[in-house]
């Protein structure tokens, strides 16, 4: 597994921008070297203000709308429209106001979809959706996605992958139903750790005091299953995009010489 790299920005508003600007050229390049790229997008604050700064980025439209495949890591598991939906949040923020091909948008499925509400048998539906995307090289029947975004919990899991839960644990199935998390609301879908580790490049994206400690132990070595957030590795590059305050307790020899 790639070990991870460290970006540290002033604060919360510039790691966003940063991390945009950096998503916009990583796509450029994906669409240039094999014509399409694609994005797993992440729920949350850091998630939505890195979309919020893409859409108003200078250089938003250097990117080929048309040719963008975008996945969802987690969703809430609740009806299509509601406001606290990952996928709504990202319309808003976003994909309402860039030219992409409808057909290349997956968001997970909602709670009053063909499978009513049963998180599992959605879960199914978007692994279906996935195998179907992957190409016979792809592992576990995942495409192998240019960029897989997550925001980092205060508890360290990622996605909907909660320390000590059932989904963290997951080591066949792509995707799963989650019951009983410990943030609202109680159920959602996830991609297990085994799909996120599907992805070239994974971007875990902490910000603010509250994830100091999070991001602290996550790059201290505990395991996945205490740690969700250290077992989200890309098969080519595991890049943590953080602001000084939640970089703040990360140990000495970890913190990157470079930073902002
Ligand atoms: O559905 C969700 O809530 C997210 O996918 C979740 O994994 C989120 O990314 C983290 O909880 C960080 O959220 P913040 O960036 O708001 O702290």
């Amino acid at each position: 597994m790639t070990t991870p790299q460290l970006v540290v920005h002033r604060d919360k508003e510039l790691m966003a921008l940063a991390a945009a600007a950096r998503l916009i050229t990583k796509i450029v390049d994906a669409q240039s070297a094999r014509g399409t790229a694609s994005v797993v997008l992440t729920g949350g604050r850091n998630g939505n203000a890195l979309l919020a700064a893409l859409a108003s980025s200078p250089a938003r439209d250097a990117v080929d709308w048309g040719r963008l495949d975008l996945w969802w890591g987690d969703e809430r598991f609740l009806p299509e429209g509601d406001p606290e939906r990952n996928h709504t949040q990202a319309r808003d923020e976003l994909l309402d106001r860039v030219p992409l091909d409808p057909a290349r948008v997956h968001p997970m499925p909602a709670s009053d979809g063909p499978d009513g509400d049963n998180p599992e048998a959605a879960a199914e539906r978007y692994a279906e959706e996935l195998a179907k995307a992957a190409r016979p090289e792809d592992r576990l029947g995942v495409p192998a996605f240019d960029v897989l975004l997550l925001g980092v919990g205060p508890d360290t899991h990622v996605a909907s992958l909660f320390p000590e839960h059932p989904g963290v644990r997951e080591t066949e199935l792509t995707v799963v139903g989650v019951r009983g998390a410990p943030k609202p609301p109680p159920t959602r879908i996830s991609l297990t750790l085994p799909a996120i580790r599907a992805a070239r490049e994974v971007w875990l994206l902490a910000a603010g005091e509250d994830k100091a400690d999070a991001v602290a132990l996550a790059l201290s070595g505990p395991g996945e299953i205490q740690a969700p957030a250290s077992g989200a590795r890309g098969t080519q590059r595991t890049l943590w995009l953080l602001d000084r305050a939640a970089a703040g307790r990360i140990p000495a020899q970890l913190y990157p010489p470079a930073s902002a």
